[in-house]
């Protein structure tokens, strides 16, 4: 089933069973899902199959990162289990990019690819441990651009960074934004946050969203509670 909503709630969990709890709560007509490295490491490719089972489109979210043979080959994997999105870092450079778009494309595989720019848990601080001496902005932008012209459909970034790559890579390419915090929603670990209604205003295609709907007293009233937010209620 397609949904018109930008929410892609990220299921965070440690085994299959507590994913699918989840997943049963939620509403494929409401929200899109999305399988990280934590479930997708315990529960393999089962989880794909029971959540298309109920009828949810599947980000899997494992941020691939590696030569380029091997990251087209998990790409293509990741693909043919029927992901409706799939990414790659963008830090891998352009051959690695290039060569997951050209093996979705010669096997004709419709799956989104798009590129990790900049991790929205990292600030300037954690950048410059790494050795990146720009902002978070900049090197979003610079890493934007690359994933573009290496036939990304998009990236994910911090919503802050929605409103500038509108601008420079248009309103098609697509903005998957986490980090994003509902006032009533703690920010733990990540640094470049936005609240729902903001991120979509400021150009973000879609909003991951997990733990604040996830770990919520009442998963099923936070959601509520960002539906409304996102409908100016
Ligand atoms: O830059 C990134 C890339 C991916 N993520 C993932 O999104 C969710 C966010 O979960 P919250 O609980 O809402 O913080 C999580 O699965 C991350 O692995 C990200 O946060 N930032």
């Amino acid at each position: 089933m397609s949904t018109d909503s930008p929410l892609i709630i990220a299921l965070d969990y440690p085994s299959l069973d507590a994913a699918l709890c989840m997943a049963d709560q939620l509403d494929p007509a409401r929200c899109r899902v999305k399988v990280g490295k934590e479930l997708f490491t315990r529960s393999g490719p089962d989880v794909l199959e029971a959540l298309h089972g109920r009828g949810y489109e599947v980000f899997l979210d494992l941020k691939f990162h590696d030569i380029p043979n091997t990251v087209a080959g998990a790409v293509q994997a990741a693909a043919e289990q029927g992901a409706w999105m799939v990414n790659v870092h963008a830090s891998g450079g352009r051959r690695m990019m290039e060569a997951a778009r050209e093996r979705l494309d010669r096997h004709g595989l419709a799956t989104h690819l798009i590129a990790v720019t900049v991790l929205t848990s990292m600030a300037a601080g954690d950048l410059a441990e790494v050795g990146v001496t720009a902002s978070p902005g900049e090197q979003v932008e610079r890493l934007a651009l690359l994933a573009r012209d290496s036939g990304m459909a998009g990236v994910v970034c911090s919503a802050r960074e929605s409103t500038r790559l509108r601008t420079l890579c248009g309103d098609d390419f697509l903005k998957v934004t986490p980090g994003i915090r509902p006032s009533f929603a703690a920010a733990g670990d990540q640094r470049r946050i936005m609240a729902p209604r903001d991120a979509m205003a400021a150009g973000s295609t879609h909003l991951v969203v997990g733990r604040p709907v996830t770990q919520a007293e009442d998963p099923m009233a936070a959601l509520a509670a960002i539906e409304a937010e996102l409908a100016g209620e």
